[in-house]
């Protein structure tokens, strides 16, 4: 991402061109400040201010006045109680590149190097101050102009972590960023959707509108963290004013901290000092890797000089400090079109809808579909189709729709249908709970879920295709994948085109699939949520299906990547599958791992973290992670990926798909690409197959 440059800005032809774009960008500016109802989405605008800000350069004498370049706001707002000091935006960089100029730029101005830079997230809300008078939070101003801002302050007592009571009765001014969570942004679309069946687009604009709101007979809590703090009044020369003005920034964060006030301390993105830009860009990424998964945005990371000294130094533009800089991320939400909605079938019977979108490309790929949860989802957020809608995505993370933006609906949109039988088998739908279900269950997918189970990466069951389950099935002898252990030779015989030797082939497969590992049998189940790897770790961290059937949702937490939610499910899935568990078993399918520790095969070991390494030492990957990569040749040329990551673990290692500087080992196939390259330049000791073969042959 770092290298990425910034998105492509609006070309603008002629003078027209310009003028019509001004008025875009202010009329968006204004919407968005107003109440967040723009209809463009961040990089839209940015974009095109960016495509303004390159016209003006190249025709200075054409600058229209109410052009929103070198402004606060874009020029789009204005407030009636004057800040103590102005309110500033912050100037953009995109890559290490930006950064590295900008820093380089900001050392000459100064004539000295910067030593201590403050690294903190760019909370993506709205800015705000707020006044305390003897510990008393007593006014709230939005930003406005930067000059002046509006009063907010019917809002004091709605916004977590700007408390109305400091810890001390001192006067001070807070500065920082009003937002909601994820949460938050979720309980307030079901007030207002129950309020006027509308909803917000999306928490920086849901926060936009419930700051300013007035007279809302329903509440929406908000939630503040704090990025500064000033003497109030500025000429204040109290103790506290004197060390507000001496302090570095990182420390006047603790003040403020101590005050009671939240800042970015305490949660996963908190602000560091660095030393350099090195160390400034690895926060960056680790700042970046960590946003998916906060429970609120950030739009990119504010680095700051720490010392006061070198912030009055550097001083101020008309718009911006010169000893801040934003760094900003790639946007993870676009708007576009929900076009259709499909209902799928899953393999457990579930019924679940999913949105499909006018192709839009967000964080580094095309998104063309978002996960709706199920019909009540849809309902809560009011969605519609041919919706113009917010959509969400970061890293890895399944795409989602945020919500409809409904002030650019058009009247054309129509209500989504939901299905009134099972769009897989015809049969009815148990829709007693919020995830909908074919009240055939499992049985609705039992050819998919039959083949799944015989699959290469499950049971392995040779000879056993689609087609022929589908005679087993339409002839009653099988229900369920456990069926085909009790298959007798007549039966199997009776199929049209089967005769004594494909009759034998496929009864002796069968019998091959009984004595299969654990983590093959587990994963044949389909517990959902529970693919080849951790099936394996599962079946490697409790030993037999004994005592995975004995866990509850704790021991099952101490198997490596489950999480809390993960556990709950995978217990529910299991008493589920009982019948069918009970079933394998009667039938004498191998229900133990080879190799896995016996303490917690017994169901006694609540420290899953350690069992696995122990139980591998000795082994000749003993504690290394392991990772491969292109096609596999040689004496490997047989293994699926999946046999070769078991492969990989039964000989003590652990199999992984991306390579970082934890990465021990690289078995590189032919053609093997991206991940070698990373891995030269980690330097990660890379094997070829014939040579990872011979490390490993005891196990192959
Ligand atoms: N969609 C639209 O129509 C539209 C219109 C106008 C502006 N915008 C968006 O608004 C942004 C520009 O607005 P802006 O001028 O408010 O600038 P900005 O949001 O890019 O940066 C300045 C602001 O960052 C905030 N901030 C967050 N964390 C901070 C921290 N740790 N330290 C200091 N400040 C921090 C402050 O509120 C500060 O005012 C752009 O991203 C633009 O896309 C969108
Ligand atoms: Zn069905």
């Amino acid at each position: 991402m770092n290298d990425a440059p910034a998105a492509p800005l609006t070309v603008l032809a002629n003078q027209a061109a310009y003028a019509e774009a001004v008025q875009l960008a202010v009329d968006a500016a204004a919407a968005y400040y107003r109440d967040g109802t723009s209809g463009l989405d961040d990089d839209a605008y940015d974009r095109l201010v960016r495509g303004i800000e390159t016209y003006e350069q190249a025709h200075p004498e054409q600058v229209l006045p109410h052009s929103p370049t070198g402004k606060v706001a874009g020029g789009a707002v204005e407030g009636d109680v004057p800040h103590t000091v102005p309110m500033l935006s912050l100037d953009n960089v995109f890559d290490a590149a930006g950064l590295e100029r900008w820093a380089a730029g900001l050392e000459r101005r100064l004539g000295r190097s910067v030593t201590a830079w403050s690294v903190e997230p760019k909370f993506d809300g709205l800015a705000i101050s707020a006044r305390y008078q003897h510990g008393r939070l007593t006014q709230l101003i939005t930003r406005g102009d930067g000059t002046a801002g509006e009063d907010v302050s019917r809002a004091i007592g709605t916004i977590v972590g700007l408390p109305e009571k400091l810890t001390s009765p001192v006067t001070i001014e807070i500065r920082g960023e009003v937002m909601m969570t994820t949460a938050q942004f979720e309980a307030a679309c079901e007030k207002r959707t129950a309020h006027d069946g509308t909803t917000f687009a999306n928490p920086r604009s849901a926060a936009a509108g419930t700051l300013r709101a007035k007279d809302r007979p329903y509440v929406c809590e908000l939630t503040f963290f704090g990025y500064g703090a000033l003497p109030l009044p500025p000429t204040d020369d109290s103790e506290l004013a004197v060390r507000l003005r001496s302090l570095p920034h990182s420390q006047i964060m603790d003040v403020a901290a101590g005050l009671g006030v939240a800042t970015a301390a305490g949660t996963p993105v908190a602000g560091i000092v660095a030393a350099s830009v090195e160390k400034i860009q690895a926060r960056v990424e680790q700042i970046a890797a960590a946003r998916a998964d906060l429970p609120f945005g950030i739009d990119g990371v504010v680095i700051k000089a720490d010392l006061a000294d070198d912030q009055e130094q550097a001083g101020f533009s008309s718009r911006a400090p010169r000893w801040a800089i934003a760094y900003k991320l790639p946007p993870v939400e676009k708007i576009t079109k929900l076009v259709g909605v499909e209902w799928n079938v899953g393999r457990t019977g579930i019924i679940a809808p999913r949105a499909i979108l006018e192709p839009v490309e967000i964080d580094g790929s095309v998104v063309t579909y978002a996960t709706l949860h199920n019909a009540a989802d849809i309902a809560r957020r009011g969605l519609m189709l041919g919706d113009s809608v917010t959509v969400y995505k970061a890293g890895d993370i399944i795409p989602r729709i945020e919500a409809p933006v409904v002030h650019l609906r058009t009247g054309d949109e129509q209500p989504i249908s939901v299905p009134q039988a099972c769009p897989h088998c015809g049969d009815g739908i148990d829709a007693s709970q919020e995830r909908w279900r074919c009240v055939r269950g499992r049985t609705c997918r039992a050819l998919a879920s039959i083949v799944y189970a015989a699959g290469r990466d499950q049971l392995d069951i040779e000879t056993l295709a689609a087609s022929r389950i589908q005679q087993l099935l339409d002839a009653g002898f099988i229900a369920d994948f456990a069926d085909l252990f009790f298959l007798k030779r007549e039966q199997v015989l009776s199929l049209e085109r089967m005769g004594e030797a494909s009759t034998g082939k496929l009864l002796a497969a069968i019998e091959t699939a009984r004595t299969r590992p654990l983590s093959r049998v587990f994963c044949a189940l389909g517990v959902r949520g529970t693919g080849r790897s951790m099936s394996r770790r599962i079946a490697r961290h409790f030993g037999s299906m004994a005592a995975i059937l004995a866990a509850d949702a704790e021991a099952i937490q101490a198997v490596e990547g489950m999480g809390t939610e993960k556990a709950k499910l995978m217990i529910e899935e299991l008493a589920e599958l009982r019948p069918l568990i009970d079933k394998l078993i009667a039938a004498g399918v191998n229900m133990t791992e080879p190799g896995a520790s016996a303490t917690a095969a017994a169901g006694t070991s609540t420290d899953g973290a350690d069992d696995t390494t122990a139980a591998a030492a000795g082994l000749p990957l003993a504690g290394m992670s392991v990772v491969a990569t292109g096609a596999m040749s040689g004496p490997l040329a047989e293994l699926s990926r999946n046999q070769v990551n078991e492969l990989i673990e039964r000989a003590g290692g652990k199999a992984s798909g991306s390579v970082s500087a934890k990465t021990a080992l690289l078995v590189a196939g032919e053609k093997a690409g991206s991940k070698r390259t990373k891995a030269e330049d980690l330097g990660v000791r890379i094997v070829t197959c014939e040579e990872f073969a011979e490390m490993v042959a005891a196990f192959l």
